[in-house]
């Protein structure tokens, strides 16, 4: 076991994991045939994900939940998304040195990958790079390696790109590990794990390990895959204490998710011993969604002489939104007031938000009653019941959504067309939360269209709240009267 505090958090995390963990690996070994390990060739059938990750439950509080919410989202994420997010940001790119030519490519072929990779990735069905791809394979692929940061928000092709890098650099005759990649959390090396096995579906040669919790080996294994993906906690175990591993054999060091990665206490530490054990020839990437500064500074000690990419958040903005509130005594009322606009205007789909679980529940019910098609998403639900929720609203199965702000923050849901403020955002001092605001509404309003916010008022503290996010953003939001029928009519024209 290891000592440290930030690796209790891990074992914690990953001994709620661990049962299902030690299952699937059995069921693996059954499977192959093969001995003590949850090794999978990248032919073999993907890894099934454990629904173990959770928003909280039990005695859990609101704020706990809080704190894993990067990694659940993360995750939620990955599940809910079949495609590349759209962009029409432009990348950012600082050479580490600026005299030589910038390469970027337009197509998977300029990059002359191996035929089972080139295969394996049309198999994926991806037709041409992405834009953060186009210019970071030329960067990983070049010889002699290059270091590289990159930052792009999520769902941009970050992660089938530092895995097309991994597979192409790793030497199939060589029986060791060649590259190491860590993941935040044991849910999130395995969806990671299935890309490296979806790509290599066709390099069979290549062999992949995972390096988690509930993954025991004997003592003195030496480890004859290519690649190992895991948790910084195993993977600092399998260097360092049961030497597994043989760091200076490793020639790609990935780090994936290091915004996730610095949310844990701790993480940061053993992903920085691990990466002092590597050679100084070892390539070193760092992918993350976000560049606060803390994933700045970071990223900056795990990677030496680093190449930059940036490419830019598509900018949230409020201009094509038409912004209301309304007035009200009670939740009741404010409930009452949903009712009038839903008899008023026809509403192909709404998100509605509200402060907690109990709140959203509530609503969840009423709503139904009335005989709307309602889907809640909660804090309880395990990671893949909220993916399973998005995805049936995604599909219009359900008409209203509704949900609260620990759960959908972060979450990439298509267009609605109308986002409903049953609470308003506040953060845990009770202060307006205007970035919360901002990315709430801009779930409706996309793509040029004109979307629709309505925000319930039920107090002077949320009056005064509303009045801070009007001075914010300089944009007045004016005020309904869900009594008056015409009016309500006249705002969905
Ligand atoms: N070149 C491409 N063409 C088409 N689809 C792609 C391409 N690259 C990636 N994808 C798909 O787009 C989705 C997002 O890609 P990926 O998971 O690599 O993004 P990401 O930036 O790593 O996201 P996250 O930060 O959430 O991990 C995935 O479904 C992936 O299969």
């Amino acid at each position: 076991m290891a000592t440290d505090s930030w690796a209790q958090a891990v074992d914690e995390q990953e001994a709620a994991a661990e049962s299902i963990g030690s299952l699937q690996i059995k069921d693996k070994l059954e499977e192959n045939g093969t001995a003590s390990t949850a090794t999978t060739t990248a032919a073999a059938a993907s890894a099934s994900t454990p629904a173990k990750m959770e928003g909280g439950e039990g005695n859990k509080t609101e704020e706990e939940d809080d704190k894993d919410d990067k990694a659940a989202q993360s995750l939620l994420n990955k599940l809910i998304r079949s495609n590349l997010v759209n962009t029409t940001n432009q990348v950012e790119v600082l050479q580490r040195d600026p005299n030589s030519p910038l390469y970027s490519v337009k197509s998977f072929e300029e990059l002359r990958l191996k035929p089972q990779l080139l295969q394996g990735v049309y198999a994926m069905g991806f037709n041409r790079p992405s834009k953060i791809q186009e210019n970071a394979l030329p960067l990983m692929l070049a010889e002699p390696p290059q270091n590289l940061i990159a930052q792009s928000q999520s769902g941009t092709g970050k992660t089938a790109a530092f895995v097309l890098a991994m597979l192409s650099h790793v030497d199939p005759n060589n029986k060791f590990p060649q590259c190491l990649c860590v993941s935040p959390t044991y849910e999130l090396a395995l969806q990671t794990g299935k890309v490296i096995e979806q790509m290599g579906k066709y390099y069979s040669e290549v062999k992949l390990v995972y390096a988690i919790r509930g993954n025991k080996l004997q003592r003195g294994t030496q480890l004859q895959e290519q690649v190992v993906i895991g948790t910084p906690g195993t993977m600092l175990d399998w260097c360092l204490k049961f030497k597994f591993i043989d760091p200076k054999k490793i020639k790609v060091f990935v780090l994936d998710e290091a915004d996730v990665m610095i949310a844990t206490q701790g993480h940061q530490d053993q992903s920085i011993r691990i990466q002092r054990m590597l050679p100084k020839q070892c390539q070193m990437l760092l992918f993350s969604a976000t560049f606060e500064e803390t994933v700045w500074n970071f990223a900056q000690r795990i990677v030496p002489d680093p190449n930059i990419i940036k490419l830019k958040r598509e900018e949230e903005t409020l201009d094509t939104i038409k912004q209301y509130y309304v007035l009200c005594n009670s939740k009741e009322e404010k409930f009452m007031a949903l009712c009038n606009i839903y008899g008023a205007i026809t509403i192909a789909q709404a998100m509605i938000f509200c402060h907690t679980r109990k709140t959203a529940g509530w609503l969840a019910g009423e709503l139904s009653r009335e005989g709307h098609q309602v889907a809640l998403l909660s804090g309880e639900m395990q990671v893949e019941q909220r993916a399973a929720v998005i995805d049936r609203f995604r599909e219009g199965k359900e008409k209203v959504l509704v949900t609260t702000n620990v759960c959908a923050r972060g979450i990439d849901v298509e267009q609605v067309s109308v986002v409903i403020n049953f609470d308003l955002p506040v953060d845990r001092d009770g202060n307006p939360d205007n970035e919360t605001y901002l990315h709430r509404i801009g779930r409706t309003g996309r793509f040029g269209k004109r979307g629709l916010a309505i925000n319930m008022v039920d107090s002077k503290f949320s009056m005064n709240v509303l009045n801070k996010i009007q001075d914010h953003f300089n944009k007045n939001i004016e005020k309904l009267d869900t009594d008056d029928l015409d009016e309500i009519e006249k705002i969905a024209s």
